[in-house]
């Protein structure tokens, strides 16, 4: 496996033109509707949000990674419960094999729940997050960053819903009052220092959308309907949004969802990035949507994983991959799950 730089292949929208005059926003509903079927891949430009903001996420995220590994275990994710905070690189688990990345994970800000015999075990999702006192400015930037991000992904649902020939508030009963907010800032060391070349091993994202932000290195990649795979290298000042499962499901396969993953980057390089998983409320089941004749006609179907089952009850859905990628927190905290 090698990496190279390569010319951007995924399409590119533009968001500012749904809000622009009707001509323009059809068009860019037309685009946004072919790359929904093809991949459910693409750029995302004249999206809002500052560069300043963006520009310090990505400053936060490496003085995080740059402290002293005490500094970082102080908010293990085996700490906690609702799977929040810190792990080092090989702790986390795709399809069973070791990813080779650090991370933190964010999700929304929350108190714990008090559990009963029968309170619903996707309940234990909920809960505060794990915040570094080495680096007290970290909270209130990935919060801030986390309303901006949550707001774009919404705002691609809108367009998905009308691309779809639905009303734009369609998935609104699936995201409101309370969206999942899941945010990673992440970083892939070099192939150096990694044992694994599998930065991230191939995968579907679980949610609705996800809108990831990249810094300049490499290594994302998605792999098309006929198993060939693209390199999706940074575009400054894009994101790359991806649908996920749950759309697949509630378009019953008009929507693609890719399959990607990330390789390890090239010796004496390190890559970050800050991937953000827009999903469905904890409580929603996901509806089939009834599509427009000339959408229902190319509807795939939803392809059922053995290895990976996926539940139209979000919060079990939910539940499952966390307990699936995060085993350690799984047996310290979830073992009756188990
Ligand atoms: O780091 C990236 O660029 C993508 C990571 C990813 O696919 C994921 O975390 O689901
Ligand atoms: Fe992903």
């Amino acid at each position: 496996m090698s990496i190279h730089t390569s010319a951007v292949q995924l399409p590119i929208l533009d968001l500012s033109r749904f809000n622009a005059s009707p001509e323009s926003r059809s068009e860019f509903v037309a685009d946004l509707r072919r790359v929904l079927h093809d991949h459910g891949f693409f750029y995302l430009v004249g999206h809002g949000v500052p560069p300043e903001l963006i520009a310090d996420v990505f400053a936060v995220a490496k003085r995080f990674f740059a402290l002293p590994e005490k500094d970082k275990l102080e908010i293990e994710m085996v700490n906690s419960p609702h799977f929040r905070g810190y792990n080092r690189a090989g702790l986390e688990h795709t399809r069973g094999k070791q990813d080779w990345r650090e991370q933190i994970d964010v999700n929304t800000e929350s108190e714990a729940i008090e559990l009963t015999a029968d309170t619903p075990a996707w309940k234990r999702l909920i809960g505060p997050n794990q915040w570094p006192s080495a680096l007290p400015e970290l909270k209130p930037l990935l919060l801030r960053y986390q309303a901006e991000v949550t707001r774009v992904g919404i705002d691609v649902l809108k367009a998905i819903g009308i691309a779809l020939g639905q009303d734009e508030n369609v998935f609104s009963t699936l995201y409101e009052p309370q969206p999942t907010q899941l945010l990673k800032i992440v970083r892939y060391p070099g192939r150096d220092a990694a044992e694994s070349e599998q930065g991230v091993g191939a995968h579907k994202d679980g949610g609705l959308v996800t809108v990831l932000l990249q810094d300049s290195t490499p290594g994302l990649r998605v792999r098309t309907e006929e198993g060939v795979w693209l390199e999706a290298p940074p575009l400054p000042g894009s994101f790359v949004i991806n649908t996920g499962e749950l759309l697949e499901l509630a378009t019953n396969g008009y929507v693609k969802a890719d399959v990607h993953d990330v390789v390890t980057p090239p010796a004496g390089s390190e890559r970050f990035s800050v991937p953000f998983f827009l999903g469905a409320r904890y409580d929603a089941v996901v509806p089939v949507i009834e599509l427009p004749e000339e959408l229902s006609r190319k509807e795939r179907g939803i392809t059922v994983d053995p290895l990976n089952p996926i539940f139209r009850e979000v919060g079990q859905n939910n539940l499952k991959s966390r307990l699936r990628s995060h085993p350690d927190v799984a047996q310290r905290h979830h073992a009756d799950l188990l």
